[in-house]
Formats: structure tokens, C-alpha cells, sequence
């Protein structure tokens, strides 16, 4: 921080987790008021709810009653319909939106953000391009030209907003313990343990393949198939996670896999109390299309696990390597090309 300049927040995206993670911050931010600036502006994708905007809504009631209903937010947090509103002079950003907006989101504010900005994504997501696989910290680095560091965890938004015990993981660059220390500021709490791990990209790709996982973990759900079949699919699925991630990725730790929140930790809550699992048995069990499933039952959220499972396909396609990844190609055959979801564990 040049001289005594506080840090300033901005947090971009207000879904269920970017309105839990709102509440932390914006608490945060208030008792570390040497540190930081109280006011945190949250870019909020506008929409109308029963003739009302959301922001309005959010700025009267406190509350984002479409995405996390029923949970109170610190006034300090101010909702705005402007991305680049949001992120004006602030030199803190905080990326929380779903990953399919994440790069028109970034192109409106690149040239709005303050010259010593630092970025953390909160994405659960790849970037898949020209047979070529990113995760967002680096979208986000290279469109806006500003360091992004990485956060994941067993992190199901619902309960963190209900401050009920979870752990997370901040993953930083090398050599940049101060930029995640600053972030553990923002967001560690009694009932919320941030942990801090130099590997942005472990860290990034725990949370982006375990959505894929969860979708499996899910079709064991809607078959029946029990405990068993389950506990097989999520140990043969976090296998691929870190060969992948070994495979394509430079610099990951196979730690961050198994000893961290964002790894195991992460993978387990998700294939038991996630949305992606709750769609993928429902899936199984109504014949209905995940796009269908969505909408009927996330009320406006998104989906990444069905997503990440196609990019994931579309890269591995593209480099000739589908058949060494048999879970995966399972969910997206499944999701996709109509194969019958009781072959889910025949190439395993
Ligand atoms: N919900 C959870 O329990 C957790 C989610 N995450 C991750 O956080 C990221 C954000 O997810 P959530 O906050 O849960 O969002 P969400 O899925 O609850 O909500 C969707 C959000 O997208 C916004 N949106 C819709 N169309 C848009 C557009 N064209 N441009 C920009 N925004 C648009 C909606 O307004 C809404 O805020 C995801 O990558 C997710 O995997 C991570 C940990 C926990
Ligand atoms: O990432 C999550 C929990 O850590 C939430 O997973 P879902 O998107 O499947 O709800």
C-alpha cells in the first residue's frame, strides 16, 4: 500500500456465492477500517424482480433475495448495475461471477481499474479456446494486466452465509505471500479458515474439475447405486483432476489435491450438497435436459459442471488424450451424445 492509502474492494458478481463471500468481505473490511476502505461496491448483473431493479433492491433491503434470500448483508456492501462502476479506484478485485461471463465481463473493464489493482478469482471454470485449456487468473491477468491470485474451497455458499465452520484456500503466485495475505484479511473468520498455498493453478483446477465429478457423483445418485459406487467415482475422478492438471498445467502441487480445502475437501461437499449433483440425479431421474433441469430448479443460477465437462472433452479431443480420461468422457457422453447414463463406470 503507497503510503497510507487504504485498500479499496470491489467484488464483481453477486450470485450465491458472490453474495456469501459479500457478507465476509463487507464485515472484513469494517474491522480492519486501518487497512481498508468501508464502503465495497458489488457488480450486480441487473434484472427485474417483480417491477423491481435487484440493485435497488439490494441497497434498500440489504439482501439479494433472488440469489441468497434470507440472508442480511452488511450495508457497507453497495450494489451497482456497472461492472466498471464497481471497480473504480478500487485496487482490490474480486471475480465471482459464473465463468461463461467472465471474459465480456473483463473486456468492459479493461481500462477502468486502478493501475496497482490486484485481482482474486473465485471461478469455478476453464477457459477452452483453439484447442488451448486457461484457467481465469490468467484471463483475468492478461485482459486486465493486473496479478490475480486464486480462491477455492468446500465452500457450498448457503452454508457459508449461514456462518456455518468451512475452510478455504487461497492459491498465490510465487513469491506474492503478501498479495494472499491481504486477501486472507478480507476473508478469514472464525467460521470461515482461510488456508494459503503457492499454486494458482492447482487451486484453480480442484475447483473447475470437481464440478465434473459432481455430475458423475450425481448419475450414481439417480441410479441408486449407493455408497459404494460413489466413494469410486469421486477416488477415480480426483485422479484425473491432478493427472490433468500435472498434464497441462506447470507448477501444480499434488498437495493442493489432497491435503488442501480447495482439493478433497472441495470435492467431497460438492458431490454430496452441490447444485451441479442435485441437477446430474435429477438428470437420471427425469429424462430432462440439463438446460431444462436448470432453469427448473436453480432459479436463475448457473450450472458449471456440464460446461466444464464439454471444454474439458472439447481440449482433450483437440490434443488426442479423451480415451486417458475415462471419467470424464463418461459425463460428457452422458450429458451430451445420448450414451445411456448405466455405462457411466464401463471404461473405468
Ligand atoms: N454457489 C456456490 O455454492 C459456490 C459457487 N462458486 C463459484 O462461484 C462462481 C459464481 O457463482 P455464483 O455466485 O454461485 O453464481 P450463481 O450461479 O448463483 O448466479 C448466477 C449469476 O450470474 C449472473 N449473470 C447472469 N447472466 C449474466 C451475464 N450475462 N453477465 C454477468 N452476470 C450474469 C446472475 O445475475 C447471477 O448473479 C461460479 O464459478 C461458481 O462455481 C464457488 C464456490 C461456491
Ligand atoms: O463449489 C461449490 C462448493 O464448494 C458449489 O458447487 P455447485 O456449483 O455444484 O453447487
Amino acid at each position: 500500500m503507497a503510503g497510507d492509502k487504504k485498500h479499496r474492494l470491489a467484488i464483481i458478481g453477486s450470485g450465491n456465492w458472490g453474495s456469501a463471500i459479500a457478507r465476509i468481505a463487507g464485515g472484513n473490511v469494517s474491522k480492519f477500517g486501518n487497512l481498508f476502505e468501508t464502503e465495497v461496491k458489488m457488480y450486480v448483473h441487473e434484472e427485474e424482480i417483480k417491477g423491481r431493479k435487484l440493485s435497488e433492491i439490494i441497497n434498500e433491503e440489504h439482501e439479494n433475495v433472488k440469489y441468497l434470500p434470507g440472508v442480511k448483508l452488511p450495508e457497507n456492501v453497495v450494489a451497482t448495475p456497472s461492472a466498471v462502476e464497481a471497480a473504480e479506484g478500487a485496487d482490490l478485485l474480486i471475480f465471482v461471477l459464473p465463468h461463461q461471463f467472465i471474459e465480456a465481463t473483463c473486456k468492459e473493464l479493461r481500462g477502468h481499474i486502478a493501475k496497482d489493482a490486484r485481482a482474486i478469482s473465485m471461478i469455478k471454470g476453464v477457459e477452452v479456446k483453439n484447442g488451448n485449456i486457461r484457467i481465469f487468473a490468467d484471463v483475468i491477468e492478461e485482459i486486465l494486466g493486473c496479478r490475480c491470485a486464486a480462491l477455492s474451497g468446500a465452500n457450498i455458499a448457503n452454508e457459508v452465509a449461514e456462518d456455518k465452520f468451512s475452510e478455504t484456500t487461497i492459491g498465490y503466485r510465487p513469491n506474492d505471500l503478501a498479495t494472499a495475505e491481504l486477501f486472507h484479511k478480507v476473508f478469514d473468520t472464525p467460521q470461515f479458515k482461510v488456508g494459503m498455498v503457492e499454486d494458482v493453478a492447482g487451486v484453480s483446477l480442484c475447483g473447475a474439475l470437481k464440478n465434473v465429478v459432481a455430475i458423475a457423483a450425481g448419475f450414481t445418485d439417480g441410479l441408486g447405486w449407493g455408497s459404494n459406487a460413489k466413494a469410486a467415482v469421486m477416488r477415480i475422478g480426483l485422479m484425473e483432476m491432478k493427472r490433468f492438471s500435472e498434464e497441462f498445467f506447470q507448477g501444480v502441487k499434488p498437495e493442493t489435491f489432497t491435503e488442501t480445502s480447495a482439493g478433497i475437501a472441495d470435492l467431497i461437499t460438492t458431490c454430496f450438497g452441490g447444485r451441479n449433483r442435485k441437477c446430474a440425479e435429477a438428470f437420471v431421474k427425469t429424462g430432462k435436459s440439463f438446460e431444462v433441469l436448470e432453469k427448473e430448479l436453480l432459479n436463475g443460477q448457473k450450472l458449471q459442471g456440464t460446461e466444464t465437462a464439454r471444454e474439458v472433452h472439447e481440449f482433450l479431443k483437440a490434443r488426442g488424450k479423451v480415451e486417458e480420461y475415462p471419467l470424464f468422457r463418461s459425463v460428457f457422453s452422458i450429458a451430451y451424445e445420448g450414451e445411456g447414463v448405466k455405462g457411466l463406470t464401463s471404461k473405468l
